[in-house]
């Protein structure tokens, strides 16, 4: 189960109703904590408070005694100030079916083959990634087919979640697709399967840093490359079939966008490591997989 910690601060009147200050809680945690020892200070003290009256018989607050409140509140807002700051740096996110950031890689580079597809919507990676998958045995992992999966998925809570992002081409946060992708690989190497295409992972930066830092590194990335028009009439005719909420006018526009905007800066990234090979994907699909086989073979990953 996900548990999105949301980093809220309240700006909330103390439990001591007399008080004008405006104290910030990190979180609903610190707030009761903050209330209940109020509430018990409060208590203990009645009991001892004398009522002072001035040469008027005006009741008067004892200077001392406010003192002493202003120090408990200070002491207690520092404690709470510390809680909640300690409690934020508690573990990430338990995600989906367990952990999904760690400190250090969870998978074994020398064990785990992991090539990033890129390229625009509709350029033709899913097509070209079928064919590895017969050719070469490659487990395809497309990061936006496993979305659409836990979007259709019975009780998940993120299904509105990925249909508004997917029908708005916008990214869904990193720690939906790491998780996904996670689980997915940890189940293919559990069936002794360790050579990953993902595709259409990462769009965004931090997917990126995430997935190399927590999961394993990848080897390089294939970048497809293909012009707007090409893209957009492919996706148009893909439309026709494919049952897509996200291949029409509309949709395909923010795509684009997001494409150039998001996702262009994670193949700048890749590109200056000299991790990135491009391959053109105007030509017809047999001819696009001879330059993949090409690459491939280039990066030692194919004899
Ligand atoms: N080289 C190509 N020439 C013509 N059509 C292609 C080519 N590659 C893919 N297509 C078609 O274009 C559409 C989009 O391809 P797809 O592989 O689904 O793209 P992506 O996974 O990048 O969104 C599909 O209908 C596919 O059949
Ligand atoms: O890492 C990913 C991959 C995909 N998507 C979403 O899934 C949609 C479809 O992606 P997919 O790779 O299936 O299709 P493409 O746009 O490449 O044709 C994208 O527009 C995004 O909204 C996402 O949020 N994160």
């Amino acid at each position: 189960m996900l548990v999105f910690r949301s980093v809220k601060t309240f700006n909330l009147k103390p439990f001591n109703k007399d008080s004008n200050r405006i104290i910030q809680f990190k979180s609903i945690r610190s707030i009761t904590h903050y209330n209940n020892r109020f509430k018990k200070s409060n208590k203990s003290k009645s009991t001892t408070e004398t009522v002072k009256k001035d040469k008027n018989n005006n009741i008067v607050k004892d200077p001392k005694h406010n003192g002493k409140i202003l120090g408990i509140l200070g002491i207690l807002a520092i404690g709470t100030t510390f809680l909640s700051i300690s409690y934020q740096k508690n573990q990430p996110i338990p995600f989906l079916e367990g952990p999904c950031l760690y400190k250090m890689p969870l998978f074994n580079e020398n064990e785990v083959t992991v090539i990033f597809v890129l390229g625009g919507p509709g350029v033709g990676k899913g097509t070209q990634c079928a064919k590895l998958v017969d050719r070469y045995g490659f487990v395809h992992l497309s990061a936006g087919d496993l979305l659409r999966a836990e979007q259709n998925r019975d009780g998940s809570e993120f299904g509105p979640l990925i249909k508004q992002c997917i029908t708005e081409g916008l990214i869904v946060p990193q720690e939906v697709t790491v998780a996904l992708l996670k689980n997915a690989i940890q189940a293919n190497l559990d069936n002794g399967k360790s050579n990953f295409l993902v595709d259409g992972f990462p769009r965004k930066m931090d997917q990126a840093i995430t997935f190399e830092e927590s999961l394993v590194p990848s080897k390089f990335t294939l970048f497809f490359t293909c012009s707007e028009a090409v893209m957009l009439e492919r996706l148009l005719e893909r439309g026709k079939t494919s049952g897509r909420i996200d291949d029409n006018i509309e949709s395909i526009k923010k795509r684009f966008k997001t494409f150039e905007e998001t996702s262009m800066p994670v193949v700048e990234y890749f590109e200056k490591q000299g991790k990135v090979s491009k391959v053109n994907c105007e030509t017809t699909v047999d001819e696009v997989f001879s330059a993949v086989e090409a690459v491939l073979k280039s990066r030692n990953i194919t004899k």
